[in-house]
């Protein structure tokens, strides 16, 4: 495995090769959601055999318009998607605001996170097939905010009742990139994250290395 990154690295590395014309914020943010949902199908091929439900849990920066692009692609497979927003569309930065727009504008789903509040979501019904974690990647800077540590919450009683999944969105939200330490605690462990080009630190040290499931690096093109 490559050496692992600090978020400045890899945001210096991203940057470096948009300055140079090789690539637009947009492209790359297309390709790392798209990335997650052929790892999603790589690990688990039988959810190809059927249209199934997603929940997008989509954060208000890139992270979530990382998340917004897998919301539109499962919708290409005929999934049922519905994506849980902690944030705003219109003040999201630019790359993820042209994917949230494409989600809704096509009809997609996007409720805000309050429903989960209290929601005993052992019986969901229909129930979830997967989460997928894209409240926040390598941007996160402190601890997570109550809503989003209870949207979690909720979503562990679901899974201790159905069989779903967790993919986590570049790194398992609450978790820093940069040390491993898990900024806010929750029970909730992915199945699997994937990355981006390279680990990050957070994924290899501290609490990181235990709150990856199965750690996926994906190439981007950088
Ligand atoms: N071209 C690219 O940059 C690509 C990025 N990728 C994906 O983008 C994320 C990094 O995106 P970024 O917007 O820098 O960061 P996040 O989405 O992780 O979060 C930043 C926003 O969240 C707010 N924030 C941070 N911590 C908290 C918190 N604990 N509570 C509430 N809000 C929080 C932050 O606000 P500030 O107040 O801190 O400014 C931002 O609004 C990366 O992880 C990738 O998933 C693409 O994958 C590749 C292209
Ligand atoms: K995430």
């Amino acid at each position: 495995m490559t050496d692992a990154l600090t978020s400045a690295q890899m945001r210096n590395i991203e940057q470096t090769a948009i300055d140079g014309g090789k690539v637009t914020g947009l492209e790359l943010m297309d390709r790392a959601g798209k990335a997650v949902v052929k790892a999603i199908f790589e690990t688990w091929p039988d959810l190809l055999n059927a249209p199934r439900r997603a929940g997008i849990l989509a954060g208000p920066g890139n992270n979530g318009g990382d998340g917004f692009v897998i919301a539109n692609r499962l919708r290409d497979y005929g999934w049922d998607v519905e994506v849980f927003h902690y944030g705003d569309i219109d003040k999201m930065p630019p790359d993820a605001k042209v994917n949230a727009l494409a989600f809704a504008n096509a009809g997609g789903v996007v409720s805000p996170i309050i429903p989960f509040e209290g929601r005993d979501m052992r019986f969901a019904d229909p129930p979830t097939d997967v989460w997928i974690d894209a409240f926040f990647g390598i941007g996160l800077t402190r601890p997570l905010p109550e809503e989003v540590r209870a949207a979690f919450l909720s979503i562990s009683y679901e899974r201790n009742w159905q069989s779903n999944k967790l993919v986590a969105v570049d790194i398992l939200s609450g978790i820093d990139a940069d040390t491993g330490e898990r900024l806010t605690e929750f029970p909730l462990k992915p199945d699997m994250t994937v990355t981006f080009h390279a680990p990050k630190i957070g994924h290899l040290e501290g609490e990181g290395a235990d709150w990856c499931g199965q750690l996926i690096v994906k190439n981007i093109g950088l």
